[in-house]
């Protein structure tokens, strides 16, 4: 009997963790606490580093679960997200609502206390940036939703920043603009190769409203964007020589990507391309680390 109830609230914790779309968050709080580090010249303080990741890791989950609360409709009609716990029925809108309120609440509360307000101001805005600017009006509505949409994807470094240090500061910035370049290509792999669920799902996303040729060149001129952005910190100073040979070899094999995609398509290069654009930023990132703290000035 003890163990069946064990056995539920298993299940149950792993009902609520499945709301928070773990692997996506995990890769945007890994920018967050790499924002904090680059921040500083040595280590961030303890108190800033803990709080700040997990305040930022809450909001971001809670964000994530108010996205399977407004999307279960659509969810329930897509291969790829059918399986999530508000189609199969295993949790209701209330408790779904309450989890991310929960959550995100105790995430805010912890990044007020112990990090600063304007962290907790910004992750505010970064929730509702995602949960009701995105989710709710913008996607929807337009093929743009994840141009405009990924300005908030690309805020956790700002998170981290602000953590650290109190400010914005314009380094922080650049690193926003690295991953707002990153989403479209990010975003559009994946929609090329699911454009059929997306389409029965009425989503005007790019493939569906503008076809895939306008797509995959669309996908291609934002990869050379983002090849131009990234070289960005090397012009500030932000980057030495590692992190301009790291940049450099990532972000040509990310074009190369793109424009074999543009040129003879496949679903399959496409699903690696996705796989790809996930490497790129995790990839990217850690040699902005490396390159903090073993600094090769050019
Ligand atoms: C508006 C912005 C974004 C959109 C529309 C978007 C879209 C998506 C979608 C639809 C998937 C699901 C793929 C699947 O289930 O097969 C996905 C996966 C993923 N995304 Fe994004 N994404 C965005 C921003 C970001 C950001 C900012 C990050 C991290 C910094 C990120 C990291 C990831 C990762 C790590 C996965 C793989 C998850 C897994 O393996 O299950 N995404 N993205
Ligand atoms: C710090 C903080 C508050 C961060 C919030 C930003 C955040 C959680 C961004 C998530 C990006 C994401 C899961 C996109 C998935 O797109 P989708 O929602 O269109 O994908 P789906 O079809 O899988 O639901």
């Amino acid at each position: 009997m003890e163990s069946l109830m064990i056995q539920g609230a298993a299940c149950r914790c792993q009902q609520f963790l499945a709301l928070c779309k773990l692997r996506v968050v995990s890769l945007i709080v890994f920018t967050a606490v790499i924002g904090m580090f680059l921040a500083v010249p040595g280590w961030p303080e303890w108190q800033a580093l803990w709080a700040g990741t997990l305040g930022i890791a809450l909001v971001a989950g809670a964000a994530a679960a108010f996205n399977c609360l407004v999307e279960q409709k659509i969810d329930a009609v897509m291969a790829r997200t059918r399986a999530r716990p508000l189609p199969r029925g295993e949790l209701t809108s209330t408790q779904t609502l309450m989890f991310s309120g929960a959550v995100g609440g105790a995430g805010l509360f912890l990044l007020n206390q112990f990090v600063n307000p304007l962290t907790m101001w910004l992750t505010l805005a970064t929730f509702v940036g995602y949960a009701v600017i995105y989710t709710v009006l913008l996607k929807p509505a337009t093929p743009q939703n994840i141009v405009i949409g990924g300005a908030s994807g690309a805020m956790p470094p700002v998170l981290g920043w602000a953590a650290a240090t109190g400010e914005i500061h314009h380094d922080a910035l650049l690193l926003f603009l690295i991953i707002f370049a990153w989403t479209p290509p990010h975003f559009w792999a994946l929609a090329l190769y699911r454009r059929e669920e997306y389409a029965k799902a009425g989503l005007p996303m790019l493939p569906v409203t503008h076809g895939e040729p306008y797509t995959r060149l669309h996908l291609l001129l934002y990869t050379l964007l983002l090849f131009a952005v990234s070289m960005l910190p090397v012009g500030t100073g932000m980057g030495g020589w590692i992190y301009l040979i790291g940049a450099t070899l990532l972000g040509a094999r990310f074009i190369q990507y793109a424009w074999r995609l543009h040129r003879a398509y496949s679903d399959a290069l496409a699903r690696q391309t996705f796989r790809y654009s996930i490497w790129y930023l995790s990839a990217l990132f850690a040699i902005m680390l490396v390159d903090h703290y073993i600094p090769i000035p050019l």
